[in-house]
């Protein structure tokens, strides 16, 4: 667990009872309600999500919703004494409810791949899904901040704005694809084969959430360590194939969860904490983008009040990460393109 964010945990389960919370970027004043709904709680990211959600201290009331299998998840998570109420939501007609009044709405509904398929191959399925739960925002919480998690990202997030367009509440600053996990491989790999501290590491990843789209920025990784060309290669390779990685690993199963629920869990709390005016948080996030020509990009996002505060620029690129970001465009701007095809079409 990052340190801060177990920091933070601590700090909960230490003052279960109380709002009051004294942690970095607050004084000891209250910290403010916030309700945070999870799509898909009863699936292989939404259970160890909620868990996660429910250790953190800026939550006050944690709403999980699934087709089925929620009750049992919320009765089990909403023993854990920390600071926020669960309400366990189940099916089509408590939907309403369970987003009601949510200022973060994070989405892992969906199925996940098996070896042998792309990301793209989940989209039949996932598209749907996401449209209906999409629309269902644009309802009970047009407000709210949208976390989506459910792949294919690329294609997800497009879908997403457009059904928000239709109901007429599109705000760009509150639709995030969530790309944590691509950084989080990205600082683990590195830090690895450099040998050095995880903690202290950081790599930028600009691009999309599939294969060659996602561009781990190594030229830019701190603390800076000294790799060959081949070096940079393999970890970009590897940061790409991550997810693969583990799809092939768990022969079936579905993808990754455990290490999805914590990235998930990273940029919730950064979500959070930019609702709660804490300065400077900065992720990287697949959001509407004018940083190249394509009009939805992941690159550092600052976080604030509103959602996106300022969309950072990508900074300096090695020869190879230019070539590569020439590469990603086209298989990107399709995926963009079909999303937003898919929801205007039906
Ligand atoms: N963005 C990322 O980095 C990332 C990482 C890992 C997985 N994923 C994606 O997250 C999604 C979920 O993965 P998982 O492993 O948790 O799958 P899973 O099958 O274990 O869980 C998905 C859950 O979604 C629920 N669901 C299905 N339709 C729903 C609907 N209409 N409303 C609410 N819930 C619904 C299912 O009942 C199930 O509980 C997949 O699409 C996967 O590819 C994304
Ligand atoms: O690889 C997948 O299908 C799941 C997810 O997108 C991941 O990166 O682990």
């Amino acid at each position: 667990m990052r340190p801060s964010m177990f920091r933070s945990v601590k700090s909960a389960v230490a003052r279960s009872s109380s709002a009051h919370v004294a942690r970095r970027g607050y004084s000891s004043e209250s910290v403010p309600e916030r309700k945070v709904a999870v799509l898909g709680a009863a699936g292989g990211i939404g259970q160890p999500l909620a868990l996660l959600m429910k250790l953190n201290p800026l939550v006050s009331r944690l709403s999980l919703y699934d087709i089925a299998g929620t009750p049992g998840v919320a009765a089990d998570v909403s023993h854990i004494n920390t600071r926020s109420e669960v309400a366990g939501y189940m099916g089509d007609d408590q939907l309403g409810k369970a987003l009601e009044g949510s200022d973060v709405v994070i989405i892992p509904a969906g199925v996940p791949r098996k070896p042998g398929m792309t990301r793209d191959d989940l989209f039949n399925i996932n598209a749907g899904i996401v449209k209906s739960l999409c629309a269902a925002i644009a309802k009970y919480c047009p407000n709210a901040i949208v976390n989506m998690i459910s792949n294919p990202v690329n294609s997800t997030v497009p879908i997403a704005a457009e059904v928000f367009k239709k109901a007429g509440i599109y705000d760009e600053k509150r639709l995030f694809g969530v790309t944590t996990l691509d950084v989080v491989r990205a600082k683990t790999f590195y830090a690895g084969k450099a040998n050095l501290n995880v903690a202290e590491v950081n790599v930028p990843v600009v691009g999309g959430h599939a294969g060659i789209t996602i561009l781990p920025l190594f030229s830019q990784a701190t603390p800076k360590a000294n790799f060959s060309d081949e070096d940079i290669k393999a970890l970009t390779k590897r940061t790409q194939e991550g997810g693969t990685e583990v799809v092939e690993a768990k022969a079936g199963k579905g993808s990754a969860t455990l290490s999805m629920a914590y990235a998930g869990a990273i940029f919730a709390d950064a979500c959070l904490k930019g609702l709660n005016g804490v300065p400077d948080v900065v992720e990287c996030s697949y959001v509407q983008s004018s940083v190249t020509d394509l009009p939805f990009f992941a690159s550092k996002v600052r976080l604030g009040k509103n959602g996106v505060e300022e969309i950072l620029g990508l900074g300096p690129l090695s020869d190879f990460e230019k070539e590569s970001l020439e590469t990603l465009k086209p298989e990107l701007l399709s995926s963009i393109e079909k999303g937003i095809k898919f929801a205007n079409q039906s």
